[in-house]
């Protein structure tokens, strides 16, 4: 039987687990370190934490970790690697992904997203429902692209930024590490590091990564 185990039993964590069965994991499991006494995340069991998942890394076909702060997510990924895991991908059987984008480790793609031609996901990225990446795209590590948004052609974004639900892309603009482009902005210039911006056309909203 094909098992996965999910690090990370979040509501995130759940959809993670639905998708998985849809794209044909037999059985999903979940570990968690945030909630000790939780035994149930939807329909799906939690067995322990990061330590026991460590220690039981051969009994599972594929790890994915299912936390959304990308921060948290690069650590723990890492440290699965580190321990010899095989972080699998997991992508819905109605996402489309160009045959010609290449898809990192520990990547996640839900229902409806849209990976174009030449698209390049790194390692735990998340593209969350109904997204889109158009062709040429280039996305670092531990990314998270939020239902709805939309990016343009040869959009570039730095490890650990957010892309908000329903946000916009210009063609060709870079995104910086660790930021956060808020939910509906509309991005028509380059964001530096570190930054947040939003709005139409987004400006910096003066605060650090929320
Ligand atoms: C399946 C899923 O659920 S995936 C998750 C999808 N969720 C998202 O995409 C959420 C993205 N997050 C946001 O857009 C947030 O509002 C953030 C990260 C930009 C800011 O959050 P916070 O740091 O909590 O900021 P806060 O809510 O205090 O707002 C600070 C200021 O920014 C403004 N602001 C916040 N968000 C936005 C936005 N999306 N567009 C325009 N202005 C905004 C606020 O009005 C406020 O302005 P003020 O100081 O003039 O009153």
């Amino acid at each position: 039987m094909k098992q996965l185990a999910i690090l990370g039993a979040s509501g995130h964590g759940k959809v993670v687990a639905d998708t998985a069965e849809l794209a044909g994991w037999e059985r999903c499991v979940f570990f968690d370190d945030q909630w000790p006494g939780k035994v149930l995340n939807g329909a799906w069991p939690v067995m322990g934490n990061t330590e026991s998942l460590v220690r039981a890394l051969d009994r599972y076909d594929g790890i994915v970790v299912a936390v959304g702060d990308n921060a948290i997510r690069k650590r723990l990924i890492d440290r699965l690697m580190q321990c010899g895991a095989r972080m699998a991908t997991v992508i819905h059987p109605h996402a489309m992904v160009s045959r010609h984008a290449s898809v990192g480790s520990g990547t996640v793609i839900f229902a409806l997203a849209v990976v174009n031609c030449g698209a390049d996901l790194g390692i735990g990225v998340i593209l969350n429902t109904a997204c889109s990446v158009d062709h040429d795209c280039i996305l670092a590590d531990c990314v998270h692209v939020s239902p709805g948004a939309r990016l343009a052609g040869s959009v570039t974004i730095g490890e650990g930024s957010w892309v908000g639900i329903g946000a916009s892309l210009k063609q060709g603009v870079a995104v910086g590490r660790r930021s956060v482009i808020a939910a509906g902005a509309v991005v028509i210039g380059d964001v530096g590091d570190d930054s947040c911006v939003a709005g139409v056309p987004a400006r910096n909203l003066g605060i650090e990564n929320a």
